[in-house]
């Protein structure tokens, strides 16, 4: 894991001004980033002022403006419109040279230099939205064209978060598995353990005040301790007691199988959308 903070000297050009980011954006301007360095193309005119008004950053209504004179291109569109977006910007890519980082699910290195017309610096991102924290985690993969960029990325994105460097490609899909979509399981847990709460008479206030600081400190936890979560889990497991009465619930429903089977589906997602939009 690496925690670099060089950031790109030039502007950055997001393409694309939706949730993931605003993530991004909103933790990098909180970072020292200057917004005047950043250029964003999103076609939904009240997404554009938000961008403006909470963060400072010049925003277009296309992509090829937003991109000129930008030397890093961080590409945040839908897997879906990412080879469309490529193509308007494939006569700018040849002439700036730009470094492309997506962070689009799924879609390959090799799509995106060959719909960005060939010879491109291409790092594949995915980052989570706890970025607009600082708290987020991105794992990074660099084509042949990038390798020497590559800290340029990293630098970018270590901005949010720590960074992880993934050598092979196809693990990508299990980082998005895991961490790129991983915060949307942990607020599934909350709602789940809120509503259950809730079902054992507390009032819904009580019940989330309880849950989100119970995912909070364990997630302190988890991420402060020298011990991993099974000996964590297991110091708040006395025998006999109400958590062993919960852990063997879970276990008796097939948590772990079901945990496995949701990773596996959104693993397979990310390379249906790579081939689905070929
Ligand atoms: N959300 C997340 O937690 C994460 C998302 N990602 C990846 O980030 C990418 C964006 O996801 P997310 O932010 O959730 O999606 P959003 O739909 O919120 O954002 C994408 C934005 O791009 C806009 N857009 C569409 N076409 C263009 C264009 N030609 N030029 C510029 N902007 C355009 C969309 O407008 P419109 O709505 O009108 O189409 C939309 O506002 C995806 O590829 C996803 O896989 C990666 C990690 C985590
Ligand atoms: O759900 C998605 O496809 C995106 C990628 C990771 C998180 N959100």
């Amino acid at each position: 894991m690496s925690e670099s903070t060089a950031l790109p000297s030039g502007p950055v050009a997001f393409i694309g001004g939706g949730n993931m980011a605003r993530s991004l954006i909103g933790g990098l301007v909180a970072r020292g980033f200057a917004p005047a360095g950043i250029r964003v193309a999103e076609p939904v005119e009240a997404l554009r002022a938000e961008l403006q008004r909470d963060f400072g950053v010049a925003c277009f209504d296309n992509a090829q403006a937003a991109a000129e004179g930008a030397a890093v291109w961080l590409l945040a569109v839908k897997p879906q419109v990412m080879r469309e977006v490529c193509a308007a910007l494939a006569a700018q890519a040849r002439a700036q040279r730009p470094l492309a980082i997506s962070i689009a699910a799924g879609i390959t290195a090799g799509q995106l230099d060959r719909w960005l017309g060939g010879e491109v610096a291409v790092v594949r991102a995915m980052p989570n939205t706890p970025a607009l924290l600082g708290a987020g985690i991105t794992g990074l993969y660099a084509n042949a064209a990038a390798k020497s960029r590559f800290e340029q990325a990293a630098g970018l994105l270590a901005a949010v978060g720590p960074t992880v460097r993934i050598d092979d490609e196809a693990q990508m899909d299990a980082v998005t598995a895991v961490s790129g979509s991983g915060p949307a399981y942990v607020f599934l847990l909350a709602e789940a353990m809120q509503q259950a709460g809730v079902a054992q008479g507390l009032s819904a206030e009580a019940a989330r005040t309880l849950v989100q600081q119970t995912l909070f400190g364990a997630a302190t936890m988890l991420t402060r301790s020298e011990e991993p979560a099974e000996v964590l889990r297991a110091r708040v497991t006395s025998p006999g007691g109400t958590t062993q009465a919960a852990i063997e619930t879970f276990e008796a429903g097939g948590f772990r199988a079901l945990v496995d089977r949701a990773i596996a589906a959104a693993t397979e997602r990310g390379r249906q959308l790579s081939a689905a939009n070929e």
